[in-house]
């Protein structure tokens, strides 16, 4: 999978286009997306710079841009490749993403980075020309757009071996101070976050809720904290220390997951140079540097507060999205910045005049493409916001660098108006003779010499404050921000801890460059060379090296100023001394006044190694090594701090989640990675002390001592922060362990309660595994969270039993149901059978009557036939044959009647046996019927006891944590449905 990314990407470009172009001619609309973007593509100036070469020349200003689009690919992750996703898009050549299920979708950007590029190069295309534009006074944003996992916080921070644009714009930024000897700049920092929706300053803890503000001239956060910068090391250490109070957390995608969008804004200012800045025109620009936040799928499966921080993610995101969708729609009146926090402080980048830099990062993973397509379309979207690059001027008293500058040349001349004002005490003598005179005079003097010193250092912190070049306008060989800088220059050793190996420029190549920019190897004198040596010794070297050059006599008066300026910077506090030196030459009459700044420069000379004059130059080199050093050993700590942040934080999601192997893997690192620093500490501070014996036949006896004592005092020190920290890693380790351990009898009591819920369950005993539950609960000893799990695993195991009830409850309502159907069936069949008995009853109640009818008939007969006279013989005869006959009939009949009335006899006691056994069945469906409602009223019963239990837990969980309420309510939420 991953030869197949790369295979992808590797692609040529110019060839790939034509079959992007071929297959844009089908009429897909994905392909017209494709051609759309291809045409704003090339008309983007950015677009074609691009293409071109990597660095970018100058832009006119004021000139129409569009925002500059690139598409960052991550490699796929492990956990990724673990569980065998697909790709799903790739990078075809170096500015088509296409899909790969169907190729017919492609986008074009200005660039499309592969997995497998660095930072450093998404940086030369995506951020230099941003950072250029800043330095020379024109706005610049750059934000990387993700979803969560995508690689924005990779981009724009980075990590020890690959630093993020956020390190490489400062080291760029100093680098361009560096070349513009013309200029002096005053740089200032900020760093905040927006998180929920709510500002705070990642540079002062105590600034949080802040308020956004606005006025004329844009909007702004009203009490954020600036802090003015002296160097990439002082700008990285204030990143840092920032980034101790970002919020972060761990989500199902990401163990470290940014739960805010942060905004790190350098402000820039900038003047011309020493006495030419008096009424020029101040550059002020702000470069903002935006690491937002990850969209967040519904797919991600998070607590409450995990759930509640993606809203806000998301809805700001969708904010932007819209802004950015209005800002392309010529037609839309009105742009909705003011739904975010995020679009208003975006307003001005977005809609004003400046430059704007999108690196959008995303995966190429399957399970996230449609999260990709929906980075992508926005990427595009994007593409066609049309900005106005302009260079800001100002020259009001906004300015702070116009402030400083106005407020030294005060001090300056109240320094002379006091130099002149005091007379050596031998002349003062010489004038009135008179003892108690001197010593009022001399007191005078001590105090005007207070007044002086404080004067000074106020100067020299003021000047300190304001950056220039090491370099005069006569030598540099650089025209202002108009050629590609070399790399190897200002600020590179403060980032020279990172073991990163960077493609970028050796000095080799440095010179290659210079000579093909030139035109000719010639021009490559000795001045040259030494300036070369001199940048590949960093910050300090630029900071130290003027003093040398004005030692040794340098002539013009650029050069005087410009050393003046550089010796004031903070890493290197020898201005003081070197700014007397000219303010010296400024008074030359006062002889006290000299005396004086010579004491006050010796005196600065003891309270700083670096501080001399006269060092040779081997000495200002092993100097800035050893100074080099010390800012190494001094980052290693500052990142080990944050690193036993990290690993105390995935200490916690271990506890939560022991058997996450993935943070255990993270924890192994990460320990391994705090181990290897220690002893890298431990190794600078070895090469610290081995320098200073080495380099001892240069020094003199008492440097050494002193060096000595203070190299062993810092080693000291570290000693001991190592000590603690290996202390604090011990105790987290045991924390750890302690916390595994609790962890897995809190889950075999989980288990054993699993178990008894059970059995109580079988056994219908609830009540008790309640109290037990309870019990267990209140045991002083638990850890909350994992009650908390217990409580809502029972929850869980008490919703399933409520489900079974619930199922037997509807079961027996139906058995219910067929049961009183049947029993009216039975109560019809008797009441059919009731009235057939009754008119059996009439019909033989009927047959009697007729009997008893028949009878006193025969009877009548019988006593006729007895009662007739003998001559009626013929006629009796006659009569005797007719009534024989007659009964006869009438004993026919009687026979019959008495088989009728047999058989109805026999059809009643039937009746009767049916009609006995009919009641007897409704009486038994009866007793089934009361049985079932019983059981239906104890089952009712039971649930009922179940919902109290639960409400129970619920408000138990609710009173033990947040995040057992979001649990509770999730398990009831559930339960409800
Ligand atoms: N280009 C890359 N090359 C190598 N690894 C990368 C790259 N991009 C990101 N990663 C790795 O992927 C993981 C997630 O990256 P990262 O934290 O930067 O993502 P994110 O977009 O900032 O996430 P979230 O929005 O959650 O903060 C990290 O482990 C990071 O090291």
């Amino acid at each position: 999978m991953g030869s197949k990314q790369v295979s992808k990407t590797r692609n040529g470009g110019f060839s790939k286009l034509k079959t992007v172009e071929s297959s844009a001619s089908s009429t897909t609309s994905s392909s017209k997306l494709y051609q759309e973007a291809s045409v704003d593509s090339h008309s983007s100036p950015t677009s074609s710079s691009v293409r071109s070469k990597p660095q970018l020349p100058p832009k006119p200003l004021q000139s129409k841009e569009n925002v500059t689009v690139t598409v960052r690919f991550r490699p796929l992750s492990p956990r990724e490749i673990r569980k065998g996703e697909e790709i799903a898009w790739y990078a075809d050549g170096e500015t088509i993403v296409r899909n790969e299920n169907n190729q017919s979708i492609a986008y074009a950007y200005d660039r499309v980075f592969g997995p497998t590029t660095t930072t450093r190069n998404v940086y030369d295309v995506a951020a230099q020309h941003v950072v250029n534009g800043a330095m020379a006074g024109v706005n610049g944003t750059i934000f990387a757009y993700g979803v969560t996992s995508s690689g924005k916080t990779h981009t724009m921070h980075g990590n020890q071996r690959s630093p993020g644009i956020i390190p490489l714009a400062v080291k760029d930024a100093f680098s361009i101070i560096q070349e513009t000897p013309r200029r002096e700049f005053l740089l200032r920092v900020s760093y905040f976050e927006i998180y929920n929706e709510v500002v705070n300053d990642l540079l002062n803890p105590a600034g949080q809720n802040l308020r956004i503000r606005e006025d004329e001239q844009g909007t702004y956060i009203e009490g954020i904290k600036e802090e003015v910068v002296l160097s990439p090391a002082h700008v990285l250490s204030l990143i840092a220390a920032g980034e101790e109070h970002r919020h972060i957390g761990s989500t199902s995608f990401n163990l470290l997951s940014s739960r805010s969008h942060t905004m790190f804004t350098l402000t820039i200012e900038s003047s011309p140079l020493g006495d030419n800045n008096e009424g020029g025109a101040v550059h002020l620009s702000q470069l903002n540097l935006i690491d937002l936040a990850g969209s967040e799928s519904s797919k991600a499966e998070t607590s409450g507060l995990r759930r509640k921080e993606g809203s806000y993610i998301n809805k700001s995101l969708l904010t932007l999205g819209t802004v950015i969708s209005k800002l392309t729609d010529r037609r839309a009146s009105h742009v909705p910045y003011r739904d975010s926090k995020l679009t208003r402080l975006l307003e001005s980048s977005l809609s004003g005049h400046g430059r704007v830099s999108l690196i959008c990062t995303v995966t190429p993973a399957s399970s996230n493409s449609e999260e990709t397509h929906n980075t992508l379309k926005f990427a595009h979207r994007a593409k066609h916001i049309e900005i106005q690059a302009a260079q800001n001027k100002i020259i009001d008293e906004k300015s702070l660098i116009k402030k400083y500058q106005y407020e030294i040349r005060q001090l300056k001349e109240e320094l002379e108006q006091l130099k002149q004002g005091i007379k050596p005490v031998s002349q003062l003598k010489d004038i009135s003779g008179d003892d108690i005179d001197i010593v009022l005079l001399k007191q005078k003097l001590e105090e005007e010499e207070d007044a002086k010193a404080a004067l000074l250092s106020r100067i020299q912190r003021l000047t300190k404050l304001i950056l220039v070049s090491n370099k005069t306008p006569q030598t540099s060989r650089f025209s202002y921000r108009a050629d590609p800088r070399r790399r190897h220059s200002f600020g590179e050793e403060e980032l020279a801890y990172l073991p990163h190996k960077r493609r970028d420029l050796t000095d080799d190549e440095n010179l290659e460059l210079y000579v093909s920019r030139e035109g000719t190897p010639e021009i490559i004198d000795d001045a040259f060379i030494e300036e070369k040596k001199t940048r590949k010794h960093g910050l300090l070297n630029w900071l130290k090296i003027k003093k040398k050059d004005s030692s040794l006599g340098g002539s013009s008066l650029s050069d005087k100023s410009s050393a003046v300026k550089s010796n004031s910077t903070p890493s290197t506090p020898q201005g003081e001394g070197s700014d007397f030196h000219t303010e010296s030459r400024l008074s030359e009459g006062s002889a006290l006044a000299d005396q004086i700044i010579e004491t006050m420069e010796n005196r600065e000379a003891h309270e700083d190694s670096f501080h001399e004059i006269e060092t040779p130059e081997t000495r200002i080199k092993m100097i800035d090594q050893m100074e080099i050093l010390r800012e190494q050993q001094k980052t290693l700590s500052e990142e080990m701090a944050q690193q036993s942040r990290s690993f105390k934080l995935l200490s916690e999601e271990a506890a939560k989640a022991p058997q996450n192997e993935e943070i255990k893997a993270e924890i192994i690192n990460l320990n391994g990675d705090i181990k290897a620093k220690n002893d890298q500490i431990a190794t600078l501070g070895k090469q610290i002390l081995d320098f200073v014996i080495a380099s001892h036949d240069e020094l003199d006896k008492s440097d050494i001592v002193q060096a000595v004592s203070e190299m062993r005092a810092q080693l000291n020190e570290k000693c001991f922060e190592l000590e603690v920290k290996a202390a604090d890693n011990r105790i987290i380790q045991e924390q750890l362990t302690e916390k595994t351990s609790f962890c897995e009898d809190l889950q075999e009591e989980v288990a054993n309660l699993k178990q008894q819920l059970s059995d109580a369950l079988e056994l219908g005993d609830i009540n008790s595994v309640t109290c037990h539950m309870q019990q267990s609960s209140q045991s002083p000893n638990k850890n909350e969270e994992k009650v908390i799990e217990a409580q809502a695993f029972e929850i869980e195991e008490l919703k399933l039993k409520a489900a079974e009830l619930s199922e037997l409850n509807e079961q027996l309502e139906i058995r219910n149901k067929k049961l009183a159907e049947e029993s009216s069936y039975a109560k019809e069949l008797a009441s059919a059978a009731a009235i057939e008995l009754k008119a059996l009853s009439e019909e033989i109640a009927r047959l009697m009557n007729h009997n008893e009818r028949l009878a006193a008939d025969l009877a009548a007969v019988q006593k006729s036939s007895v009662t007739t006279p003998q001559g009626k013989t013929g006629n009796l005869r006659n009569g005797r044959r007719e009534s024989v006959s007659k009964r006869k009939e009438q004993e026919n009949s009687l026979m019959e009647l008495k088989r009728e009335l047999t058989v109805s006899k026999e059809r009643e006691v039937s009746f009767e046996a049916a009609l006995i056994e009919k009641i007897q069945r409704e009486a038994e469906l009866q007793r089934t019927v009361e049985e079932s409602k019983q059981r239906e009223a104890y089952l009712e019963n039971e649930l009922a006891n179940m919902w109290g239990l639960v409400a129970k837990l619920r408000s138990q969980g609710a009173a033990n944590s947040g995040l057992s309420d979001s649990v509770s309510e999730t398990r009831i939420e559930h339960f409800g449905t």
